[in-house]
């Protein structure tokens, strides 16, 4: 049962009392700052949650700071696929995407899913507005291009991943018109190609893209661990670059991790203060990262 104490200053938002007098102190912290969240696919899966994360979404809006919500979608691309027939691989963490694919990944981002949390943020009072990377020439992708190691040769060897792409420009007009009308913007990570094709682009890289094009002041990159865990499954709360590009190396890090830890590095090498990477399954996780002094999940820096 929710209880409506914020209810007399935020009219629309019904938050948990005990979470709220945590966050309060903390609201101006944040004051006009762009926060790019990236809502994954494995996190959107608890309804309650979902239910919780609008929330704050909406509490944020309302307390003067700029949330731009990018989303995934990967299961929910994956059981469609399946209901259709058509078989699906990742490599790298990245799915191989082909034409009969990427309509799929059209289908379900930027329609359903997307619609989705448009939907739900609406329920708790907020104006969101849903777009992809294609609305507004918002986001031009390049074929994405990447190599794995060959275990026989032990020569780095090309792979292709058909279309998916890795954001080349961020047409940032569309945003600031968005955010000007105090409208909430809902992302989908499908991106036009110069040659006017459409490219799949994993949700980590394109939140990426849009926080570094935006300067913001923190990503935050909800998914379905507490955040980066070490080789005993414990939890590193504190990161750094360096810390980042030696976990992968050594293989701590791995599969879907990767183009998270990779849009960290990118992100703060744009000029974004920090990023997080949290549970978003975790009730009002937002909130509690960024209203809170003992935040949540994984804190990733420069230095
Ligand atoms: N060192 C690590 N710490 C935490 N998770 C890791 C690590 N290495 C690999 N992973 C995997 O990365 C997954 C998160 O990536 P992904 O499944 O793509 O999430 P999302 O759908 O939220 O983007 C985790 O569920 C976990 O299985
Ligand atoms: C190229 C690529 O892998 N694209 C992703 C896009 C969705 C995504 O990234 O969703 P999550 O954040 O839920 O994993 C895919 O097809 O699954």
């Amino acid at each position: 049962m929710k209880e409506s104490l914020a209810k007399d200053a935020l009219p629309n938002v019904h938050v948990r009392a005990e979470v709220l007098v945590q966050a309060l102190p903390h609201m101006q912290r944040y004051d006009q700052e762009i926060v790019v969240i990236k809502y994954g696919g494995h996190a959107m899966g608890d309804r309650a949650a979902a239910e919780d994360f609008a929330e704050d979404i909406v509490l944020l809006e309302q307390s003067g700071l700029k949330p731009i919500v990018v989303h995934g979608g990967g299961p929910q691309i994956g059981r469609m696929l399946g209901r259709l027939g058509i078989e699906s691989e990742f490599r790298g963490g990245l799915r191989v995407t082909d034409e009969a694919t990427v309509e799929v990944v059209e289908m379900v981002l930027a329609g359903s899913i997307n619609k989705q949390i448009v939907g739900w943020i609406s329920a708790e009072g907020g104006r969101a507005i849903g777009l992809c990377g294609k609305d507004g020439n918002m986001v031009r992708a390049r074929k994405a291009t990447r190599t794995v190691l060959d275990p026989e040769s032990q020569t780095e060897q090309e792979i292709d991943l058909g279309l998916v792409g890795e954001p080349e420009h961020v047409e940032r007009g569309v945003l600031d018109a968005v955010l000007k009308a105090e409208l909430i913007p809902v992302l989908a990570p499908v991106a036009f190609g110069a040659d006017g094709q459409t490219y799949n682009v994993n949700a980590d890289t394109f939140a990426g893209a849009i926080a570094g094009a935006l300067r913001a002041k923190r990503l935050l990159l909800l998914t379905d661990v507490p955040g980066v865990l070490d080789k005993d499954k414990k939890l590193i709360t504190d990161l750094t670059l360096e810390d980042c590009r030696r976990l992968i190396a050594d293989g701590t890090i791995t599969g879907g991790m990767i183009p998270k830890i990779e849009t960290c590095i990118y992100a703060l090498e744009q000029g974004v203060e920090a990023v997080v990477i949290l549970d978003g399954k975790v009730s009002h996780a937002v909130l509690l990262e960024l209203f809170t002094d003992h935040g949540a999940g994984t804190l990733i820096r420069r230095t």
